[in-house]
């Protein structure tokens, strides 16, 4: 996945999805609003602003979500512009949107921020652009204007109710204000020769595997209670039993599902922190275990591998054990 903003690429599939977020109040807005709102967004017209974008896409380019926002400095200037592509029917449309317009510069300030669209394809992304930004910007709160069928996903994000600034939308708004918070897990399995070694999602050479239902993976099985304990007030067991779960199941899978349900209820790793006790040395692996952690959690991932000293069984061989401490922060 990865961060962009509005350009001749992706605007065909940005700007369907803004509309369909809002089609019944575009409609009202505009006659032939699917083709407005496009025809807008490639004239950056005020306030559908491609600057004032953030746009997720998939490695094929394919648009999964979009959050569009606007200053009150957007709300303010450049109006005229519309007629380029309203025409004469300005005059008609145009009170509609003047009295729109009118009413957000009186109820917000220079602080807040406007969006005017946050659509994602599912939950986690509608909820990872709202973490973009609020961590990017230094705004005090966050306005929307929303259809009434939007309340419960807005309400999920954080957002409160304000009021109705017209006869179809729904206002409400949130702080920026955001906390982080820590959560420890840990994790121990028997050594076994009948199993591969996956470590971090990596698939490490040696002679041994780890005994356990899954493929037993301790370090993401540690991040993974790390992750759930604070965010879900759960642990793995719980989410992943072993009745429904299938034998030898990828833990990367897990800690993928995993990410997706946290994110949905606004919980962001921005950093992990390990210690593994393994009397098989693992040093040589560091930088590839990290990298392959880093790549599914998207933060710093950080590995300290200890021997035990010959005082632990892990030291003997007989198991492979790992701590860790996830820092997230919950929007
Ligand atoms: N499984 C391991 C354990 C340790 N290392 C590296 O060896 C250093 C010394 O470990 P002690 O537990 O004896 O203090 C340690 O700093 C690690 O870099 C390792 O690579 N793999
Ligand atoms: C992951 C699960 C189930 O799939 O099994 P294991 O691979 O045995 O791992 P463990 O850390 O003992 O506990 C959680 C289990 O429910």
């Amino acid at each position: 996945m990865r961060i962009t903003k509005i350009n001749k690429n992706n605007i065909k599939m940005c700007a369907e999805l803004i509309y369909k977020e809002k089609k019944n109040y575009y409609d009202y807005l505009f006659k032939n609003a699917s083709f407005v709102l496009e025809k807008a967004l490639s004239l950056n017209i005020p306030p559908f602003l491609s600057e004032n974008s953030i746009v997720l896409e998939n490695e094929d380019g394919e648009v999964l979500g979009i959050l569009l926002y606007a200053t009150k400095e957007a709300f303010r200037h450049r109006y005229e512009r519309w007629f380029r592509i309203l025409g004469l029917k300005v005059l008609g449309t145009g009170i509609k949107l003047a009295s729109v317009i009118g009413q957000i510069l009186i109820d917000f300030s220079t602080d807040d921020v406007y969006i005017i669209s946050l659509v994602g394809k599912t939950p986690d992304i509608t909820a990872e652009l709202l973490y973009i930004l609020i961590r990017q910007f230094e705004f005090s709160r966050i306005i929307t204007d929303i259809l009434e069928e939007e309340v419960e996903k807005y309400k999920n994000l954080g957002f409160i109710l304000s009021g109705k600034p017209n006869k179809i939308m729904t206002r409400m708004f949130r702080t920026t204000r955001y906390r982080t918070i820590s959560g420890i897990g840990w994790d121990t399995h028997p050594t076994t020769k009948n199993k591969k070694l996956f470590l971090g999602g990596v698939q490490i050479p040696a002679d041994f595997g780890l005994e356990g239902h899954s493929d037993a993976d301790v370090i993401i099985h540690s991040i993974i209670d790390s992750i759930v304990g604070v965010s879900l007030q759960k642990d793995i067991g719980e989410l992943f039993p072993k009745s429904v779960t299938p034998k030898g199941f990828s833990s990367k899978k897990m800690l993928l599902d995993v990410l997706r349900l946290v994110k949905e209820k606004g919980f962001f790793p921005i950093n992990v922190d390990c210690v593994i006790i393994s009397g098989f040395m693992l040093g040589k692996f560091r930088t590839q275990i990290s990298e392959s952690l880093t790549s599914i959690l998207k933060c710093p991932v950080s590995l300290k591998f200890k021997t035990g000293n010959n005082i632990y069984p892990e030291s003997e061989g007989k198991c492979i054990t790992a701590f860790c401490v996830t820092d997230m922060i919950s929007i």
